[in-house]
């Protein structure tokens, strides 16, 4: 279980308090998530060995990842962009830590596009394809995709489900698509940008109680 866009020392505390396995902060200025390198040292050294962190990047320089890398330290990148497959094998390369590679899903025709990446990315993170408007973020607009469309995807690919989750249907999507892992990021907020640690822990609750009766 993954809880993205923590912003401040509370709400991460929430986060791992709960018992979430990753945490992710976002380096992404149009975002309201987005946190300063300086904010983003301080809550990766307030969760380290208590989850995994992520730092979440769109489209990244060399220069973008090399800054984020020194300052917040992540066990893992997460790139939510149009990345192609040698771009993130490049930056796999350059950071030598683990990849999550971010893809829209609407269509069936979609999931083909998750073969180039299988190479290159450690994991694939599937996420509803953002709204087409100009002010749209790649990301982080609560926006679900039709689950049923992962009914197609060979059963040895595993991925990370995300996309308009919360603590009311995080459930369904994990029974519906037999995801071994979910993230969340507006579904937990009361406005956004701002993290709420009820909504935390009701969603982390929620997907724990979910896998539980999914290994049974
Ligand atoms: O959260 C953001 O602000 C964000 C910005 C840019 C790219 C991705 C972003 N978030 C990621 O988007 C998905 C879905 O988020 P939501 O739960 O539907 O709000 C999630 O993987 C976040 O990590």
């Amino acid at each position: 279980m993954k809880i993205c866009g923590l912003s401040t020392p509370e709400t991460l505390d929430a986060a791992l308090s709960a018992g979430a396995d990753m945490v992710g902060f976002v380096r992404f200025p149009k975002s309201p998530r987005h946190v300063s390198l300086n904010l983003g040292h301080r809550l990766s050294l307030q969760a380290k060995g208590r989850a995994q962190r992520v730092v979440l990047l769109v489209n990244p320089g060399d220069e973008d990842i090399a800054q984020a890398v020194e300052a917040i330290n992540p066990d893992l990148i997460q790139l939510h962009g149009s990345e192609t497959p040698e771009r993130v094998a490049e930056i796999r390369s350059m950071v030598k830590r683990p990849v999550m590679k971010a893809l829209g899903v609407a269509e069936p025709s979609d999931l083909q596009a998750l073969t180039p990446y299988a190479g290159g990315a450690d994991h694939l993170l599937l996420d509803a394809k953002p709204p087409r408007t100009a002010a749209a973020l790649p990301g982080g607009n609560g926006i679900s995709f039709d689950w049923g469309l992962l009914k197609g995807l060979d059963p040895k690919v595993s991925f990370m489900l995300s996309g308009g989750l919360n603590p009311e249907n995080v459930a369904e999507a994990i029974r519906l698509t037999k995801t071994q892992a979910v993230d969340v990021s507006s579904g937990v907020e009361s406005r956004p940008g701002l993290k709420d640690p009820a909504r935390i822990e009701a969603f982390i609750r929620a997907a724990r109680s979910a896998f539980a009766a999914a290994h049974h």
